[in-house]
């Protein structure tokens, strides 16, 4: 997952813009980057690392104008070199840049697209090639200003061509800004306003707490395939784009993803959160009835609000049995699986009382790879628990991801070719109960009944872009398998850092 933020506004954009990308960071912990339009000159800083230390002051000094993006980024095409850090930037038609949130399933067919139009890729991101296309289509549109009309032919003929994932936010050189979602509006975005004395301000962003965090109001979610247009004196034009557009948002940003606070496509995260735990909690009382379960301790930080209603459900007390290290990120998008594994122990820690002598019920939100859940349970053990017993709000994970979550490869899926008996044995627990699809689907849809699919792959393999065939995934397992990224890594460490942009 990445984080994406855009704003058009009368006075300096840089703060508002880091801001904002301190709120998303959950989002993507790799690396960061900023542009601002500053008279006819790009200004950018991007580079490897989190928000707070990528942006020191005399970067921010330079980030001057205002109107800018920003991104932080969750790695899942291409490789984690600084390079490939977004905004990307094209220098023709006028000077565009692009973040994006997403991932595209038919990268190989605009690679080579993009060669017969002689417009050179000079990474393996799938994100500059969504910004080439861009600016191909842009490049066929005639004269030096721009209207709304021929923002919008170019999206238009942009989803023509690119499939997959992309919630998108751009920036034109004179124009203005473009932001526009895919036709199944897989990934979230939104739209803010801010009125000030000298006018109306605009921003999109993935997520609504960003919009929160920096004083815009909501206005609305971006419709699947449609495009919003923010001219260069500051007046919003959106339009439908794409042909039957059909909303169909990742029901793993409501399992994992986004934060609690935020509202995706007119859904409270936390709400969905809380009905999750409703549901399974009530499996449990269900297919446990004679369970001996003496407390429920979610793990942290992600399954709290859902572990809290397990235990209301259920009648049992909850407690927080492990403490988390507030100075250390997110475990499952970090990049290699032992940075993983060694993180979950610097992470979490337990409070042996709370599991001396006791029958615990552990609550994660997901259970994906089965580093968090096998190494905790260990924990649990090692601090005097009884019977450790693991429930997972989300069912089992079983296929890869396509669309901006980096589960490339179904061998590391601890519940690929596993039975839930099979999954249990293998995180040490004495008893592992899963969500049931449709009742993760409908503790969601219960927030808007008005949505009604969602992206499950991950649990069932039904892809939403009906593109993704066994050759795909093989090819995603060999270049984007744990092994596959370390040893690429390595190899491109000396990639050329090209960035033809100004840059503080
Ligand atoms: O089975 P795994 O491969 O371990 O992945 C699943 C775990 O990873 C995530 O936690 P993470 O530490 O990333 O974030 P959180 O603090 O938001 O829960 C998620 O909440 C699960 O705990
Ligand atoms: N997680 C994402 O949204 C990733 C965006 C893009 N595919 C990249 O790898 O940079
Ligand atoms: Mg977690």
């Amino acid at each position: 997952m990445c984080g994406i933020v855009g704003i058009v506004a009368h006075s300096s954009v840089n703060q508002t813009i880091y801001d904002a990308l301190t709120v998303l960071q959950h989002r993507g912990q790799d690396a960061a980057g900023i542009v601002t339009v500053d008279g006819e000159a790009f200004r950018l800083r991007k580079a490897n690392g989190l928000v707070k230390d990528v942006f020191q002051s005399k970067h921010m000094l330079r980030l001057q104008g205002n109107i800018g993006i920003g991104h932080v980024r969750y790695p899942t095409a291409g490789s984690s070199s600084s390079s490939e850090a977004q905004p990307f930037y094209v220098n023709s038609p006028f000077g565009i840049t692009l973040a994006h949130n997403g991932n595209l399933t038919n990268a190989h067919e605009l690679s080579e697209q993009m060669a017969q139009m002689r417009r050179h890729i000079n990474t393996n991101s799938d994100s500059e090639l969504l910004l080439n296309v861009l600016a191909h289509e842009i490049q066929q549109q005639p004269g030096y200003v721009l209207t709304p009309e021929q923002v919008f032919e170019a999206v238009t003929k942009l989803h023509a061509r690119v499939r997959g994932a992309y919630a998108c936010v751009a920036l034109i050189v004179g124009q203005g800004l473009v932001a526009f979602r895919d036709r199944n509006g897989i990934r979230p975005l939104v739209l803010g306003k801010r009125s000030t004395d000298k006018g109306q301000e605009y921003m999109v962003a993935s997520e609504s707490v960003a919009l929160d965090a920096v004083g815009f109001e909501y206005i609305r979610d971006v419709a699947p395939g449609e495009a919003v247009f923010v001219d260069r004196d500051g007046q919003l034009f959106t339009k439908q784009c794409a042909q039957a557009p059909q909303l169909s948002p990742c029901i793993f940003e409501f399992v994992y993803f986004a934060r609690p606070d935020s509202t995706i496509d007119g859904i409270s995260v936390y709400a969905s959160r809380v009905n999750m735990g409703r549901k399974l909690g009530a499996k449990i009382a269900r297919e446990w009835e004679d369970h001996d379960i003496d407390v429920v301790i979610p793990i942290p930080e992600t399954s709290c609000d859902i572990a809290l209603q397990i235990a209301n459900e259920l009648d049992l007390p909850y407690r927080q049995g492990f403490v988390k290290n507030r100075y250390v990120g997110r475990t499952f998008i970090m990049p290699g699986q032992e940075e993983r594994k060694k993180s979950v122990r610097r992470k979490l820690n337990a409070i042996g009382q709370e599991f001396k002598g006791k029958n615990v019920l552990l609550v994660d939100d997901s259970v994906v790879r089965g580093t968090t859940s096998e190494q905790i349970i260990e924990m649990a053990r090692e601090s005097g628990a009884r019977k450790v017993y693991f429930a997972s709000a989300a069912p089992e994970i079983r296929f890869p991801n396509v669309y901006g979550i980096d589960m490339p490869s179904s061998q590391e899926l601890i519940a690929h070719g596993r039975d839930v008996e099979e999954v249990c044995k293998l995180i040490g627990a004495d008893g592992l109960i899963y969500q049931d699809l449709p009742d993760l689907v409908a503790a969601v849809s219960e927030e808007n009944p008005t949505v009604s699919r969602f992206d499950t792959s991950v649990f069932n393999g039904q892809y939403v872009t009906q593109d993704v065939d066994q050759a795909y995934l093989d090819r995603l397992n060999e270049d984007r398998s744990d092994d596959a990224k370390s040893k690429r890594d390595s190899e491109q460490s000396s990639n050329l850092e090209i960035h033809n942009v100004c840059h503080p």
